[in-house]
């Protein structure tokens, strides 16, 4: 199945996180089984904390980007209607927490598993976990506040 993002409308996939359109970006892939959003990323060299260890704002960044992208999917499914179908389901990250439970380890790849937590009209709470070599070494909570269609 293809990731959330790639069914984003073109003009918005320029977000440095997750927009495949943005060369310099991150381009964090979400895919959405029905329950669970999972993402999976390799940080490189230059997402260095210090040495052995993947920097927390970069954790933060695949947390906000995959939420979203988690919520995305879940409004749609709530709606029982295909992502990326019109009208379109655009949200913006009201409010991101992340708690860094154990330093992650600079170079396995990172599993990131994403769930709603709570839904509402207008809003979606996420939770997200991060984990390294089958570690959870950080959580999140992630909340899509939906724009007007
Ligand atoms: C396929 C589809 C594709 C779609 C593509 C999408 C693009 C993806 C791009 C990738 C993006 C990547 C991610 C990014 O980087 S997104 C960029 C970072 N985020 C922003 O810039 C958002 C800036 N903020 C705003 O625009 C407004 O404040 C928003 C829209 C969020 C709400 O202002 P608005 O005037 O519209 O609504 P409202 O004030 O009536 O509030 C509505 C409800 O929400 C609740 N609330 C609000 N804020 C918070 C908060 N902080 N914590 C808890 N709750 C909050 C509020 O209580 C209320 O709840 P309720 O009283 O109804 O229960």
């Amino acid at each position: 199945m293809s990731y959330i993002q790639s069914l984003y409308p073109p003009e918005h996939t320029h977000c440095y996180g997750c927009g495949p359109a943005n060369p310099a970006g991150l381009h964090v892939q979400t895919h959405w089984d029905g329950e669970t959003g999972t993402c999976r990323y390799t940080p490189s060299a230059a997402h260095m904390a210090y040495p052995g260890v993947v920097y927390g704002g970069l954790i933060a960044c695949l947390m906000d980007c995959h939420g979203i992208g988690t919520a995305i999917a879940a409004a749609y499914q709530a709606e029982g209607r295909p992502v990326g179908s019109d009208p379109a389901i655009n949200m913006v990250t009201g409010n991101l927490s992340v708690t860094y439970k154990l330093p992650t380890p600079l170079g396995p790849e990172l599993l990131l598993e994403a769930r709603v937590k709570r839904e509402f009209p207008r809003k979606m709470l996420i939770s997200c976990e991060l984990s390294a070599e089958g570690k959870v070494t950080a959580v999140g909570e992630i909340l899509g506040v939906r724009l007007p269609s």
